[in-house]
């Protein structure tokens, strides 16, 4: 026996000890049972109509018993058994919703580096656990880094588990538009039900919703009630929750009562790793060179989607190629971006260190810290070398000792073996001179 149960059998027995007619109890009130609660609703079905007619003058009393007894605030319903599994059927009619997840974004197929790992770990242990730590979670970035497609992965995992999971993605537009079509449709009942009964409510782009006060409001008790039944709610946004105009603030202080993590421009390794992904995805039968990924990784890395949309150019390029070739190398890439490659805009830059440092930083999508630093991170060593060749090419009698100063009082020595090191590499590694060149222009 269940703890709601338990209660209603100790509420009968303490009513049954009040009431005068012993009759009236064993002919009402033995088939009464609990079916559920929602809320603060509680629903008590009986067998027939006549035993509903008998019990009802006694609902207030029975409804006193059980709130002592619980020290809650409920309110009883007294159905039918009959009406009672009609509107279950209805409702679980109702809730054959379509989930709106896309199949294809999972975990499997998201890679993962240091930009999106705290985003993705908090978004698997939620798919693993719903609604146990992290409800809400709430991931934020800028566009095409990944929200939706973590947002997806989380309703798939959580299916693959528990086919059972009653999970809906929505954006947040949806949302407002099914609302005011509810309220046209009169059947607000219906909308209400639908998302206070979700296990797992996955909303992208929340934004959207600031400035619409009504579907707010719904949305607030919505979000209540799924949290206070321990249910998991997964919110994306293009900016944390206390930078969101325009939103409650109520609103915004229960988004900020959870999980909050955010996803970076993923970095020059995890670009590759992503373009590596997708040209296993789309089954691509020829080679595409490393030198290829190492330019789209750092040319075309301000998002994800970027680099997706730099992928297909390049394979659609290789397609309609009249010149039969065999792999894509750097030279075939460079003629397939031309046109956007040569009107990208540069900005020039006054010669001194910190633009210099500070091009190549944002080039490779690091800080100027990071350059500076003691790190030894390849990605940062390659910056950093690279900086060191460039101030000392760049700027006119700088010498190595002021350079060795300039970069965290490093000794002449270094900066002199990084420079060589540079120079020797640009002579055989195209790649690696294209990008060098690409510092250069946007600077002279
Ligand atoms: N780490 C990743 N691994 C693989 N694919 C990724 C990764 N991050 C993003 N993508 C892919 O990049 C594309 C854009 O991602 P997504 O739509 O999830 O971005 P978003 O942050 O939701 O953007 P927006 O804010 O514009 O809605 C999708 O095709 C997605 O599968």
């Amino acid at each position: 026996m269940n703890n709601l149960d338990t209660d209603w059998q100790k509420t009968l027995n303490i009513f049954k000890n009040q009431i005068d007619d012993k009759i009236i109890f064993d002919s009402f009130f033995t088939t009464l049972q609990v079916k559920d609660i929602i809320d603060s609703d509680v629903t008590i079905t009986v067998d027939t109509q006549w035993s509903l007619d008998g019990v009802s003058p006694y609902l207030e009393k029975l409804e006193e018993i059980y709130n002592t007894l619980t020290s809650g605030h409920y309110q009883l319903h007294l159905e039918t058994e009959d009406e009672y599994n009609k509107s279950i059927q209805q409702k679980n009619d109702l809730m054959l919703f379509n989930d709106n997840l896309n199949s294809d974004l999972k975990f499997e197929n998201f890679v993962v580096g240091n930009s999106n790992r705290i985003a993705q770990n908090a978004s698997l242990a939620v798919a693993m656990k719903p609604g146990i730590s992290y409800s809400p979670l709430f991931i934020h970035s800028n566009s095409g880094l990944g929200k939706t497609h973590l947002l997806n992965a989380i309703g798939n995992y959580a299916k693959s588990k528990d086919p059972f999971t009653k999970v809906l993605f929505t954006t947040s537009e949806n949302f407002v538009n099914e609302y005011i079509q509810s309220l046209s449709n009169h059947t607000i009942d219906e909308f209400n039900y639908k998302y206070r009964h979700i296990d797992i409510l996955l909303i992208d782009d929340i934004q959207f919703m600031a400035t619409k006060e009504s579907s707010s409001e719904i949305f607030f008790n919505i979000f209540n009630s799924l949290i206070s039944n321990k249910k998991q709610i997964v919110i994306t946004s293009d900016k944390p929750p206390r930078d969101l105009r325009g939103m409650e603030s109520r609103l915004v202080s229960r988004f900020a009562s959870g999980l909050t993590v955010s996803i970076d421009t993923p970095e020059f390794e995890t670009s590759k790793a992503i373009l590596r992904k997708k040209i296993e995805i789309e089954n691509v039968d020829y080679p595409i060179t490393e030198e290829v990924l190492d330019f789209i990784a750092s040319h075309f890395n301000t998002d994800v989607r970027e680099l997706e949309g730099s992928l297909k150019r390049l394979l659609f390029y290789k397609l309609i190629c009249e010149e039969k070739r065999d792999c894509i190398d750097l030279n075939f890439a460079l003629e397939a971006f031309s046109d956007t490659y040569k009107n990208q805009p540069i900005q020039k830059k006054e010669l001194t260190v910190s633009n210099i440092k500070k091009c190549v930083a944002d080039y490779y999508n690091l800080t100027v810290s990071q350059i500076n630093s003691k790190s030894r991170t390849s990605n940062i060593i390659v910056a950093r070398h690279i900086s060191m060749y460039l101030v000392r090419e760049l700027i006119k009698d700088i010498s190595f000792i002021q350079i060795g100063h300039e970069f965290g009082g490093r000794d002449h020595s270094t900066v002199m073996k990084a420079c060589d090191k540079v120079q020797k590499k640009l002579e055989k590694d195209l790649n690696y001179r294209q990008a060098i060149d690409d510092i250069k222009n946007k600077l002279v």
